[in-house]
């Protein structure tokens, strides 16, 4: 009861943040002058959008036609094919009209009338048949479309360096691009109905002309202030979309982190889910007045084109009759003026709608498009000759390295130069975001230097074929992924070169105290690892790390990286494990990053990293006796392992330090 109440008190109005405070909290989702539109109306004027348009129309058709030559022609043919049979139907009504409005009786009138009759209904039944052939193409078009677009979004963005990930807005970006991508079929479709939309419009235009030109000037009047309306409606609504782009990823984080199973525990003990819950209602509140606003926008567009085109059309039904009773046109031609104008009504709506879907589609497309261009830039450099296959490992050179993230005032990794030998274990020790990782992975080839060159065997890592140094490099990274996968397969994804044999999966998952808990799950190595399928099943922290450290050593790779590879291990796995890193020594090269630092004292080399440069390197007892940053940081964890040890070693105070005394070993 309490707790009902509770829930209930938690969603009233009272309760809500201070907006103020909230605003500080989620300062992107402020409406930006960019979403009040002007500047950016401004900046992609709707005329200027237009120009790009046919070249948009061009890529989406090579995509379509490389998904399948057979139905887009099939599509292209029977889109044209219906417009025409549509605009030859009315000609033939006029035909008919014409017929019975001549003088003399009736049923030489209806015979007159008969072969334009036939024409109607030949027309009338082919066109339901083209439509027909172009529905059913257009169905086996689409889902090939998509693919064709989807599959080529994901060849870059699972491509693109891990730069690209920090760069300004990529993720923005690459968000409107998957909405993009829906698009293609709709950009080909609507271009098709457009141009038979304007053939349709053609033979009204036709028609008109026929009777009198004057009335021409007075359909364009009566039907472009319509077109103008619902063209800039689409203008303003695309452009809406253009600016929600974080509002929406911002709602999509929200509803995951409500309703998903990883952010269920801690939701409930910090009681979030008011806080959650308000933010929602923050960014709900945004949205809707948004689309309130666009909403009396396009109203007002939509209306005063239709109270225009309203008046125009009266003055063109005026205009017809001054005509009339001036003898100007006859009755029958007269009849057939009122049909051709509402028929030219009725077309340039379709064209109007058409011409709207393909603006909008396009600027979707444009997205698309726009994001694979700049993700491109991020794509792996191609050597200007093919890359060399590197020879087995024997020295890796880090010189004068230096990494600086995009937005960051200070770098990363400043200035490191540092040599590792073949078979050697080195470690990476220093304070929480002294460059550690950043290091390693400019190691692993995962990022590039700002300035500095890695060398394998004396040769930068850039002309090294890129793909033969990842076979040879294997790396955990701190923050691994649990892949929703089965146990086998998780672990066989160190290595899917290969095929993935049970007796190396199993041998690798023991080298990491893996095998004994993998075979200890309901279906062993093949419990599916997410609680998410029926069947599925979770593991512990620390039974993560250990698949993780698994799928690490699947390969025996000549260089293995291990970023804090036991913060979750007990210490019997922990155990295990370092005693398979320290078995790879003088075989296989190790690069060991942790803050455990008794784990280190093995390692041939280690290496301090404070804010960025390298302070200190050598051996663990060279260290110790130097009694730099590295003995600090011994000793103050080494402190913990034994009640009786005196206070941390402070090298600013020039005290000694606390080797041997202090071990944890
Ligand atoms: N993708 C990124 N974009 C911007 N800055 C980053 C990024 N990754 C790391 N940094 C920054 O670079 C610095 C070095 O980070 P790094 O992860 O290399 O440190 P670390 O020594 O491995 O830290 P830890 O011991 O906490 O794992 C930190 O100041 C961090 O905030």
């Amino acid at each position: 009861m309490t707790q009902t109440a509770s829930s209930t008190h938690a969603a009233t109005a009272a309760d809500r943040p201070d907006p103020a405070a909230t605003e500080s909290i989620l300062p992107e989702l402020r409406t930006t002058w960019w979403e009040t539109g002007m500047r950016a109306r401004a900046k992609a004027g709707l005329f200027a959008v237009f120009a790009e348009l046919p070249g948009l129309v061009r890529a989406a058709v090579r995509v379509s036609w490389r998904a399948d030559r057979t139905r887009t022609f099939v599509v292209a043919a029977t889109t044209v094919g219906a417009g025409l049979m549509a605009a030859f139907g009315l000609l033939a009504t006029q035909r008919v009209l014409v017929e019975l409005f001549a003088g003399g009786p009736t049923a030489d009138k209806v015979v007159a009338a008969l072969p334009a009759l036939a024409a109607l209904a030949a027309a009338t039944a082919v066109r339901a048949g083209m439509a027909t052939a172009m529905g059913y193409a257009q169905n086996g078009l689409t889902p090939k479309v998509d693919r064709e677009v989807e599959r080529r979004l994901f060849e870059v963005t699972t491509a693109v360096r891990l730069a690209a990930f920090d760069a300004d807005a990529f993720a923005d970006d690459m968000e409107r691009a998957s909405r993009g991508a829906d698009s293609t079929t709709g950009l080909v479709q609507s271009s098709m109905n457009l141009l038979a939309g304007l053939a349709g419009l053609l033979a009204v235009a036709v028609a008109v002309v026929v009777i009198h030109p004057l009335l021409l000037v007075a359909l364009l009047v009566a039907t472009l202030p319509n077109a103008w309306a619902s063209l800039r409606a689409g203008h303003l609504r695309y452009q809406t979309y253009a600016a929600g782009s974080v509002r929406r990823r911002r709602l999509w984080l929200l509803h995951r982190l409500m309703a998903e199973r990883d952010s269920a525990p801690e939701l409930r003990s910090y009681g979030l889910r008011r806080f959650l819950l308000d933010q929602y209602d923050r960014v709900m509140g945004v949205e809707t007045g948004i689309q309130l606003a666009l909403a009396r926008r396009v109203t007002t567009t939509t209306t005063v084109g239709a109270m225009i085109t309203g008046v125009a059309t009266a003055v063109v039904y005026v205009l017809l009759g001054l005509l009339l009773v001036d003898g100007q046109v006859p009755l029958a031609a007269a009849a057939t003026c009122v049909v051709a104008v509402q028929s030219a009504q009725r077309s340039l709506a379709v064209v109007t709608y058409q011409v709207d879907h393909v603006y909008t589609e396009g600027q979707h497309f444009r997205d698309y498009t726009g994001f694979m261009t700049r993700a491109a830039a991020y794509l792996p450099q191609r050597p200007k000759s093919p890359g060399a296959t590197p020879d087995g490992l024997r020295e890796i050179a880090v010189d004068a390295v230096s990494l600086c993230y995009p937005e960051r005032d200070t770098a990363a990794v400043d200035g490191v130069s540092l040599t590792i030998r073949a078979g050697q274990t080195v470690a990476f020790v220093g304070e929480n975001g002294s460059g550690k990782s950043t290091l390693a992975a400019m190691i692993a080839n995962l990022r590039t230097p700002t300035t500095g060159t890695i060398r394998w065997n004396g040769r930068p890592l850039v002309d090294w074929d890129a793909d033969e140094l990842r076979t040879r490099t294997a790396v955990v990274t701190q923050e691994y992924h649990k892949w929703p996968f089965t146990a086998a397969t998780n672990i066989a994804l160190g290595d899917v070169g290969t095929e993935p044999r049970r007796d190396r999966i199993e041998a690798a998952a023991a080298r990491a105290a893996a095998h004994d808990m993998i075979r200890e799950l309901p279906n062993g190595y093949e419990t599916l690892l997410d609680r998410t399928f029926a069947g599925g099943q979770d593991l512990s922290g620390g039974q993560w790390q250990r698949i993780t450290a698994a799928r690490g050593f699947l390969r025996d790779a000549e260089l293995l990286i291990m970023d804090e590879p036991s913060s979750a291990l007990d210490p019997r796995a922990e155990e295990a494990l370092f005693q398979a890193i320290r078995d790879r020594q003088g075989r296989a090269t190790t690069i060991l990053i942790t803050h455990r630092l008794a784990n280190v004292r093995h390692a041939d080399r280690i290496f301090v990293l404070h804010h960025g440069r390298l302070v200190e390197e050598g051996g663990h007892d060279d260290l110790m006796a130097a009694a730099g940053r590295y003995a600090e940081l011994f000793s103050i964890q080494a402190a913990g392992y034994d009640a009786t040890a005196g206070r941390p070693v402070r090298p600013a105070d020039g005290e000694p330090g606390a080797d041997g005394v202090l071990s944890p070993a």
